[in-house]
């Protein structure tokens, strides 16, 4: 049985995550990160703000190549209401995860993919609970300085488990990594396929 090459993709993001993530489901991903600034939105509302960035991030760089599907996303992490983005410093990271501590949060990643052939665009969100178990401030600290957690929403990595901070999840795993796998198949093919 032959296997069919999924056609090329590119992806608007910076993040290595997301394009690890697409070579190893097969695509052929051309990166290209979009400059849109994300501080420059006004929407406080986690699920709006990371829809609203990811469909930027993607417009932007979908402009570009007209001829191509362009996908972007865009992950924020979200505890009783608050909004945790990337922290600006360690300070800030220590903080996030003080906050994150023993609890479950929501992981939240927007996803938006462009086909401007077919003049079809999509933009949707896929949510993943997490649960941090009891950390001390010593492994808080320990976990930061190793890791510089800066380029993460959240400041942390589920992936990054020289300290384990997470004990569990309900969800789709990639979801928190940055790029839900199964959800962004359904609508990629949906959005390559129709007519
Ligand atoms: C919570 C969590 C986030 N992350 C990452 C995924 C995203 O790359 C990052 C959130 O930042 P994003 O702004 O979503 O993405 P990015 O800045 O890396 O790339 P771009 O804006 O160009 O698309 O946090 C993990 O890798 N593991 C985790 O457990």
């Amino acid at each position: 049985m032959s296997v069919e090459k999924p056609p090329a993709i590119v992806l608007a993001s910076a993040s290595p995550r997301r394009r690890e993530i697409l070579i190893t489901m097969g695509f052929d991903v051309r990166v290209f990160p979009s400059g849109f600034q994300e501080e420059s939105l006004e929407e406080t509302d986690p699920v709006r703000f990371a829809m609203a960035a990811a469909h930027a991030k993607g417009k932007d760089v979908s402009h570009r190549f007209p001829g191509e599907i362009t996908v972007s996303a865009d992950t924020v992490v979200t505890y009783k209401g608050l909004l945790l983005g990337k922290p600006v410093n360690r300070d800030e990271a220590i903080r996030m995860l003080k906050i994150l501590n023993g609890k479950t949060h929501t992981v939240i990643t927007a996803l938006s993919i462009f086909n401007p052939q077919k003049e079809r665009e999509y933009t949707g969100y896929e949510a993943t609970d997490v649960t941090f178990r009891l950390l001390t401030e010593e492994e808080i600290i320990r976990y930061v300085d190793i890791h510089t957690p800066l380029d993460k929403a959240g400041a942390y990595g589920i992936q990054d488990i020289s300290v384990p901070l997470v004990s569990r999840i309900d969800g789709c795993y990639f979801n928190v990594v940055g790029f839900p796998v199964s959800h962004f198949y359904i609508h990629w093919r949906e959005i390559t396929t129709a007519e």
